[in-house]
């Protein structure tokens, strides 16, 4: 079946939650997880966002909750890192994160291929743990086999990204954490809007549109759960930058 491209979402409503992914989306790709470089208006932009949207706005990202706060500040905002494992809430409650049993084992296990693979870079996470293999993608396979086999055993499930392959504990997604975060009362009533650019920003995209919102798939047209399609970062942030007004 031919995939139909999407239009362009249309100016930001007062009446939305806004919900965003951060590698991809808000931030430009790069070799490895620490190369990336935030852009200096980025911290200001989502500050006049938030003033727009009377708080209504989140972060929900792959990376560790803790990782993220080293390249961008997110003090103020409903947060969720780890594909949803962790959560905090706007008032900055942080919910409890459950650790699958095997992580230790599948740490292990990681560890050993990535001594095989020297220019894999392993990201551990609270709850789960990435394989990156965009500096050696000759290890594609060989990653795939290993997480694929991992996810098999108890407590996880495998989440495939762009150059990535991760664990991720079952249960928890983007679709979830949105969903939880759409409960608090600052979010009553509001249309969720979620915009990411990856595979496990699907599950968002789902969780947006069963409560009466929509997702904003970034990037080139792909078979998707959401509504509208902006190109790259930059139409991103001009996007952000004109609802910011
Ligand atoms: O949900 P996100 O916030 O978009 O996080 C998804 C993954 O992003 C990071 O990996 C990706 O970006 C890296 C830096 O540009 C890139 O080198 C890598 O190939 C991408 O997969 C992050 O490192 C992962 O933990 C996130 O799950």
């Amino acid at each position: 079946m031919p995939i139909t491209d999407l239009s362009p979402p249309p100016p930001l409503a007062p009446d939305v939650a806004l919900f965003l992914d951060f590698d991809g989306t808000l931030v430009e790709l790069a070799e490895a997880p620490d190369a990336i470089s935030v852009p200096h208006h980025l911290p200001r932009l989502l500050t006049r966002l938030g003033e727009r949207l009377d708080g209504r706005i989140g972060i929900i990202s792959g990376r560790a909750l803790a990782d993220l706060e080293r390249h961008l500040d997110c003090r103020g905002f409903a947060v969720s890192g780890s594909h949803g494992a962790e959560l905090r809430l706007g008032d900055g409650t942080s919910l409890p994160v459950e650790t699958p049993e095997s992580l230790s084992a599948a740490r292990i296990a990681v560890r050993a291929l990535a001594t095989r693979f020297p220019l894999l870079i392993v990201e551990e996470k609270p709850a789960g743990i990435a394989v990156h293999y965009r500096r050696v993608p000759e290890a594609q396979d060989a990653v795939i086999a290993l997480m694929t086999e991992l996810a098999e055993g108890d407590g996880f499930v495998l989440q495939r990204g762009k150059m990535v392959a991760e664990l991720r504990p079952r249960g928890a997604d983007k679709g979830a954490a949105l969903r939880r975060l759409m409960r608090e009362p600052k979010f009553a009533g509001a249309r969720p809007l979620f915009v990411g650019d990856d595979l496990t920003d699907e599950d968002a995209f789902a969780a947006a549109a069963s409560i009466n919102g929509a997702g904003i798939l970034v990037g080139p047209p792909r078979k998707t759960a959401a509504r509208w399609r902006l190109a790259d970062v930059a139409a991103v942030a001009a996007w952000l930058e004109e609802g910011a007004r």
